[in-house]
């Protein structure tokens, strides 16, 4: 290693003269990678050169040289005279040599002086092993047993001038702390996590469906091992379709068409899913079309309907980050004066999604809000107005009488509107949200629907079961609470991802 510096050293200066050096003399750069070998903690006293008889004169700036038990000291033969002499003359050049370049190297590189000294780029440069390891400590930056020695002394820095430990006196250890005490050893630096591969809409929507495709291929494949398809199978099936919420009629199409394709045959648990996957994409296809905007003129009105915590609010960022991603100018009203949240997490949706936006106080008419709101975007020109409103358990007769007078009032404005009149549907919550459909549409003319958090643990088999039986346009899913988390609504996609087949 020694070697290797002075040759490193020596290539670095190689170009400037060198000075001469008495035979025998070892030169401070020899001297200091000596020490650079020695490992950490041993003093320079324990380097492999020991103090000389008379030390000679070192030029300034160079480390105190220590002499050794050095070859040259032997008296030599004649021939082998001649070759020690020129060996010693090789020896005096690169040494020579080598301490120029020392001269230039330290120039280069001050040494760091008292701890506290503000490290600029060249002095840490110049740290040394010991000291960079030691600040790392007191920064905590090593979560091992040392962490606890010095958050004890956490005011006090250990110097980066001391040597190290072994030659120091040890640092006073930590108390012996009873039992339920410990000292607050400064946390380890978090480890940064690496960043997470977003799960794609569709892995989100699979992911969501699993308990209801889980259990729907669970039970049907334990109902067809080995058993010809007989009327008794196929009234196990017809119940446990109907139990993951699919419908009557949907249940009773998946085995009407099981039978005829196999009756008496013997069935598997695959044949089955696959049938069932078919006859919900058929009940589905009609329903999933794209949401009409009649831009003929404006703003094409859509109000967003809905028990509480459906996602209404959440579902119009969105929806208002589409349209105005598409160049449409939008406006949204916080139409829902009741919660005070609404109003504030519908500004804050507009302003994420650049939309206008248009509220009044908590508590004040909706149905005036909405008519304040028309008037605004029709001078606005605004292609679009989205109106939110307060959620509302379908049985709250006031309530519901409210969103019939928002509906009067928007008539009265513009006899089309509001255009879009859309329903959010919480996926979690199963059989209850197919007679929520039923009492919003009777009194707000609910015209489509949005099934959110397709996300969670969903049950996503209501879903057909209103479309079988309102023939209600699904526009869209949530899978999830971001901006950008809403999916037009595909049937193959949903029907394959509730029979747990397919992608
Ligand atoms: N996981 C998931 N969460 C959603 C989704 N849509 C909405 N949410 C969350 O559902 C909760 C309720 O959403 P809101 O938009 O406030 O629902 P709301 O219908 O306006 O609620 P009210 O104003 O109380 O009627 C919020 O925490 C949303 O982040 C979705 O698709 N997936």
């Amino acid at each position: 290693m020694a070697l290797n510096f002075i040759k490193k050293v020596f290539t670095f200066g190689r170009e400037k003269p060198v000075e001469e050096q008495a035979p025998g003399e070892v030169s401070p750069v020899e001297e200091a990678a000596a020490a650079q070998e020695a490992p950490l903690g041993e003093s320079s006293a324990a380097s492999e050169f020991a103090e000389p008889a008379s030390p000679p004169s070192v030029p300034s700036g160079h480390l105190p040289h220590k002499g050794g038990d050095r070859l040259e000291d032997a008296a030599p033969s004649e021939p082998e005279e001649q070759a020690d002499a020129q060996a010693e003359d090789v020896r005096v050049a690169l040494n020579a040599q080598v301490i120029e370049a020392e001269k230039a190297v330290s120039a280069e590189y001050p040494v760091a002086t008292e701890v506290g000294d503000k490290p600029d780029e060249t002095t840490s440069e110049t740290i040394s092993p010991l000291e960079g390891e030691m600040s790392d400590r007191t920064e905590g930056g090593d979560a091992g047993s040392t962490n606890s020695e010095f958050s004890s002394e956490s005011t006090e820095s250990p110097t980066d001038s001391e040597p190290s430990s072994e030659t120091a006196e040890t640092p006073a250890a930590s108390p012996i702390l009873p039992k339920g005490f410990s000292t607050a050893a400064p946390a380890p630096a978090p480890i940064p996590e690496a960043p997470k591969q977003k799960l794609s809409w569709f892995q989100r929507l699979r992911a969501g469906l699993a308990r209801t495709s889980s259990q729907l291929t669970g039970q049907i494949s334990a109902l067809f091992t080995k058993r010809k398809l007989d009327d008794q199978t196929l009234q196990d099936l017809e119940d446990l379709l109907i139990q993951a919420d699919l419908g009557v009629e949907t249940a009773m199409r998946v085995t009407d068409t099981l039978a005829s394709e196999r009756y008496g045959k013997d069935v598997t648990g695959e044949d089955v899913s696959r049938i069932m996957a078919q006859e919900i994409a058929k009940v589905l296809k009609p329903v999933a079309k794209p949401l009409q905007l009649d831009l003929g003129h404006k703003p094409h009105v859509i109000l967003i309907v809905g028990v509480n915590g459906t996602g209404k609010t959440t579902t119009i960022g969105k929806l208002a980050a589409k349209l105005s991603g598409a160049g449409l100018k939008v406006m949204v009203a916080a139409g829902d004066t009741f919660r005070a949240a609404a109003i504030e997490q519908l500004k804050i949706w507009a302003d994420r999604t650049k939309s206008e936006f248009i509220g009044t106080k908590l508590g004040a008419d909706a149905a005036g809000l909405a008519f304040d709101a028309f008037q605004q975007a029709k001078a606005n020109k605004s292609d679009v107005l989205i109106i939110d409103t307060a959620g509302r358990l379908q049985n709250k007769a006031e309530l519901m009488a409210e969103l019939e007078k928002i509906v009067r009032v928007l008539g009265k404005l513009d006899p089309d509107a509001p255009h879009t009149v859309l329903q959010t549907l919480d996926a979690t919550t199963g059989q209850n949200a197919l007679n929520q459909v039923e009492i919003f549409r009777n009194i707000a003319g609910v015209n489509g629907l949005i099934m959110t958090k397709l996300d969670g643990t969903a049950r996503g088999g209501i879903l057909v079961a209103i479309s079988a039986k309102h023939k209600l346009p699904v526009y869209f899913i949530g899978v999830g609470e971001g901006v950008d988390d809403l999916e037009p609504f595909e049937a193959e996609d949903f029907a394959q991802a509730i029979a747990g087949i397919g992608q």
